[in-house]
């Protein structure tokens, strides 16, 4: 496969909560590119920092020191380097968590639309847009049900949905199919894979489901916050 865009450029990060006895040292000086297509996993026990990780590249949590560029545009160098994180990450980032990270109170259109209503689309446009985007994911008939009366595929995929609705090229997954049985894990990855190709974007999953490792294109192991080769 040729390689796309740098999307995601991790140099020499490290981030540490607490201080003194009480410090824990998450990340060490991580360094991490992954290019436009790529779709990648990590790995790693737990604690060993993989969603600190996923909260640096998307934007949720500051690194104590290095450096980070999104989709060519450096975010983070010492500090931030853009006043409005939200619209950052609004802009450049999707976030897949597991299933039950949707509304309860919203049908499965107004989950998707919200992202773009915050984004500041008009609500009719935001609306045929997540429209469009359940029909694409198979799931455009359910879009007036709320989340607990969808299947764990369907609500996974409406999950997708609203993570692409801004037509992010960051995609970032935290265990998106560990709710799901191991044919509908696979779907789902092969779905993404396909959105990955379509739309040049990349997507990076922390993921723990040995069923779906041969889905990816990169394994990346973590161990005691660094990169390791196995
Ligand atoms: N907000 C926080 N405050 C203090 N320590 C934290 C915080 N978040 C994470 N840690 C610590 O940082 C280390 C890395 O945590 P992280 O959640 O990134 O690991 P992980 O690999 O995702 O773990 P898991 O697989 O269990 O989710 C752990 O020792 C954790 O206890």
């Amino acid at each position: 496969m040729a390689l796309g865009d740098i999307l995601i450029d991790v140099q020499g990060v490290a981030k540490h909560y607490g201080e003194g006895e009480t410090r824990v040292d998450a990340l060490r000086h991580v360094d991490l590119q992954v290019h436009a297509g790529e779709v990648i996993a990590l790995l790693g026990p737990s604690g060993s920092g993989k969603t600190t990780l996923l909260n640096v590249i998307g934007c949720i949590v500051g690194p104590s020191s290095g450096r980070v560029e999104l989709d060519g545009e450096p975010v983070f160098d010492a500090k931030w380097l853009r006043g409005n994180l939200r619209k950052l990450r609004l802009d450049k980032v999707g976030f897949i968590f597991q299933a039950h990270n949707l509304l309860p109170f919203l049908t499965a259109e107004e989950n998707v639309s919200l992202v773009l209503d915050l984004a500041g689309w008009p609500r009719a446009k935001g609306r045929e847009r997540a429209r469009e985007l359940l029909d694409y994911l198979e799931v455009g008939h359910r879009a007036p049900v709320k989340p607990a009366l969808l299947s764990g595929g369907e609500a996974q995929r409406v999950a997708i949905a609203r993570a692409l609705a801004n037509s992010p090229r960051i995609i970032l997954a935290d265990e998106p199919t560990a709710a799901l049985d191991s044919k509908r894990a696979q779907l789902v990855m092969d779905l993404l894979r396909k959105l990955a190709a379509e739309q040049e974007a990349c997507i990076v999953t922390v993921t723990h489901d040995e069923k779906i490792f041969d889905r990816f294109d990169r394994l990346i192991h973590l161990r005691d916050g660094r990169l390791s080769d196995a």
